[in-house]
């Protein structure tokens, strides 16, 4: 994609190989979307960490537990960041939908973030879950699910917005998935810069020989060995 920079937000998502990634996602329950933001949108998104306003709360992870590093959640979503989460949402409703019906879940997704979205408000959940992450040297984020209620999109996007190798070494994104009475499995998703990987929030259904059965997964963020790494988590479902 050379001309990505002067495609919209929309066009460059449209762009990335879905058939792929859904049948990546059917795999292994996680993959890298390709490079979709440029390098100056990823730095003009790590800048506004910096700034006072436009979040609803920081979070220090090691007061909580959650690891070491630091996270913003906004509270009113800049263009970038709002257009990400509304052209991403349908194209991975196919493969929510598909897994939910594979793991007998009752629910179905709308195919638009609008009527996903008032979904949550009508079920108490309101505020909104995209955050940018910091971690510097010696930081790291615990395994952990991204769940803030009752209702939950089956899957979830991360940006990385710092360059590897450049900007920080370490720092890779992990998950585990964990099978019934089975001992886990670890992933390490490896990304570029301006590239988003798009994994399960918290399990997913997996082909047996006797049919689908469901693991858990997990996600975080292993230890930064040098420098500094941000990040941008676009969640779908909003919070309580
Ligand atoms: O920093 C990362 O790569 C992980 C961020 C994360 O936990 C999230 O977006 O939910
Ligand atoms: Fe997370």
């Amino acid at each position: 994609m050379r001309h990505r920079a002067r495609m919209s937000i929309e066009h460059r998502i449209a762009a990335l190989d879905w058939a792929r990634i859904a049948a990546e996602l059917d795999a292994h329950g996680a993959t890298a979307t390709g490079p979709l933001l440029t390098p100056e949108e990823c730095r003009g998104l790590a800048a506004l960490y910096g700034r006072e306003e436009g979040f609803r709360s920081r979070i220090v992870m090691a007061r909580h537990g959650f690891g070491r590093g630091e996270y913003k959640y906004f509270s009113g979503l800049p263009p970038l960041v709002a257009a990400l989460r509304e052209g991403l949402y349908p194209r991975l409703v196919p493969v929510a939908n598909a897994w939910n019906a594979a793991m007998r879940l009752p629910r179905r997704f709308p195919a638009g973030l609008a009527a996903f979205t008032a979904e949550c408000h009508a079920a108490g959940q309101a505020r909104p879950t995209p955050l940018l992450l910091r971690y510097g040297p010696g930081d790291y984020n615990c395994l952990h699910q991204d769940l803030y209620g009752d209702l939950a999109f089956p899957l979830q996007v991360a940006f990385l917005l710092s360059k590897p190798g450049r900007d920080f070494a370490g720092g890779e994104f992990v998950l585990t998935e964990q099978r019934p009475r089975m001992q886990s499995r670890a992933e390490v998703v490896p990304l570029r810069q301006g590239e988003g990987v798009v994994f399960a929030v918290h399990h997913r259904p997996v082909q047996g020989t006797r049919g689908p059965y469901r693991v858990m997964l997990r996600h975080g963020v292993s230890r930064i060995r040098a420098g500094e790494r941000f990040t941008l988590g676009v969640i779908f479902h909003d919070a309580r």
